[in-house]
């Protein structure tokens, strides 16, 4: 018998593997931080000898949650600027209130609270853009959550980097400084094709190929911004970056709307990503991601939620239930984004896109141990015909009752293991003072 750390038998698990399947009375073998294998109990119990066992005998496993695009600390803002266009939302609330509000504590401790409300809804991994990365890099290693910070790279001067240049730079040494983390990657993050100029896309075109990681972008998120770009350059925004060389495998397309064929026909040549925020999409009410088209193209899509200031949760369970709705209606077409493949989107897709899939997104032997566990005894998942149709059209996510990162257990029975809750929520109602007394 061979000893391993943790034994996990549950009743059903949804390893999200290239043929879909769905196992009854399986265990999740966890060692040293990494799936050691996934066979049934009986076989499990005969050739290993855990440490921990865990009996989860009305749940289903599933691999942790990835969230391909959000702006954690933006948590503090949630609420604050509603019911607003993006341009008016972003220029005339958002962007003062960063330039009154961002330093280092602020994005800390705003990350902390997105971390918080990401792991209790089963969210392991999450991509991220926003101003001093280096503290979003430390309440996540604090936390023990995995997270890909893209930088905030924009042609005006920001609390964090007065130009594109020092930002950059600031990439980089970030870069650098977390190269031996098991958490904690890097990304450059060029806000939007209307805030970044050639040059500095460019440079960041070569520093990416260099350093090999991904480059993460709002691209199309309007119509509003398609008009404009055509009206400034003559060219479509996707059309732009295609000829600077932006689009490729390590391109995150964020949002992706007012879609033509000929934008379609350039990300599915170039193998880019698309990574869909529906409801911040709907709340802003941006546009619609024609997801299903993309899909039929062979176009890799993640979910993301989005900012809290814009969307206004960080619910993953929530947002796959809106994308899988919203593509329907989109498509005109009930088959479209079925709850296998908006499972999918969730997990292995979120992985791809951020290059991360060899290493995450689905419970196969040899990945990391990033694994939730979701009751499925609750009034609203009852009667269970189909687990995976359970989990993405009625799911709550106060039912995820265990998460692991890296073997790591951080959810245990629906409490936090590595996070002080009563902590956070004095913070936050600090943040919550400091801020509504702006005048
Ligand atoms: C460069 S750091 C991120 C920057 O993006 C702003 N932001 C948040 N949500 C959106 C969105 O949906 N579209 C464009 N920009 C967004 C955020 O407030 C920061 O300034
Ligand atoms: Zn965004």
């Amino acid at each position: 018998m061979k000893s391993v750390e943790l034994m996990i038998h549950a009743r059903w698990i949804i390893p999200v593997d290239a043929d879909n399947r769905l196992l009854e009375h399986h265990t999740a073998v966890v060692d040293g931080g990494r799936i050691l294998d996934c066979l049934p109990q009986d076989q499990a119990l005969s050739r290993y000898k855990a440490s921990q066992q865990i009996r989860l005998n009305d749940h289903v496993l599933i691999p942790g949650l990835v969230n391909a695009h959000g702006h954690a600390a933006m948590s503090l803002f949630r609420g604050i600027a509603d019911d607003l266009p993006l341009q008016t939302w972003l220029e005339s609330h958002i962007w003062p209130l960063e330039g009154q509000w961002i330093s280092e504590d602020f994005v800390y401790q705003g990350t902390q609270l997105a971390i918080a409300e990401m792991l209790r809804g089963g969210t392991t991994c999450f991509a991220d853009m926003y101003f001093f990365p280096e503290s979003s890099a430390q309440a996540a290693s604090d936390a023990g959550i995995r997270v890909q910070l893209a930088t905030p790279i924009i042609d005006f001067p920001t609390p964090w980097a007065n130009t594109t240049d020092e930002a950059i730079h600031k990439t980089t040494t970030l870069h650098d400084n977390w190269r031996n983390s098991t958490l904690v990657s890097v990304a450059f993050g060029p806000h939007a094709p209307y805030t970044v100029s050639d040059e500095p896309i460019k440079r960041i075109i070569t520093l990416a190929e260099e350093l090999d990681v991904p480059i993460h972008m709002h691209i199309h998120e309007t119509q509003q911004e398609v008009d404009d770009a055509i009206a400034a350059t003559g060219m479509r925004p996707i059309e732009r970056l295609d000829k600077l060389g932006l689009l490729s495998p390590r391109l995150l397309c964020v949002h992706g709307t007012a879609l033509n064929d000929d934008d379609i026909e350039r990300l599915q040549q170039s193998g880019s990503s698309v990574v869909h925020c529906p409801e911040s999409n709907l709340k802003l009410a941006s546009g619609f991601c024609p997801v299903h088209t993309l899909q039929q193209q062979g176009i890799n899509v993640a979910l993301g939620t989005d900012g809290a200031a814009s969307n206004n949760d960080l619910d993953m369970f929530g947002e796959l239930s809106t994308a899988a709705m919203l593509a329907k209606a989109v498509a005109k077409d009930a088959a479209a984004l079925p709850a296998t493949e908006a499972l999918r989107m969730a997990t292995i897709n979120g992985a791809r896109a951020m290059g991360m899939d060899q290493e995450i997104g689905s419970l196969e032997a040899g990945k990391l141990a990033d694994i939730v566990a979701v009751r499925m005894d609750e009034l609203n998942s009852l009667p269970l015909y189909n687990p995976v149709s359970q989990l993405v059209y009625s799911t709550r996510s106060d039912q995820v009752s265990h998460v692991w990162v890296g073997g790591r257990q951080l959810i245990n029975d629906g409490k936090f293991t590595s996070l002080n809750i009563s902590k956070i929520t004095d913070q936050t109602k600090n943040w919550q003072s400091r801020l509504g007394n702006t005048p």
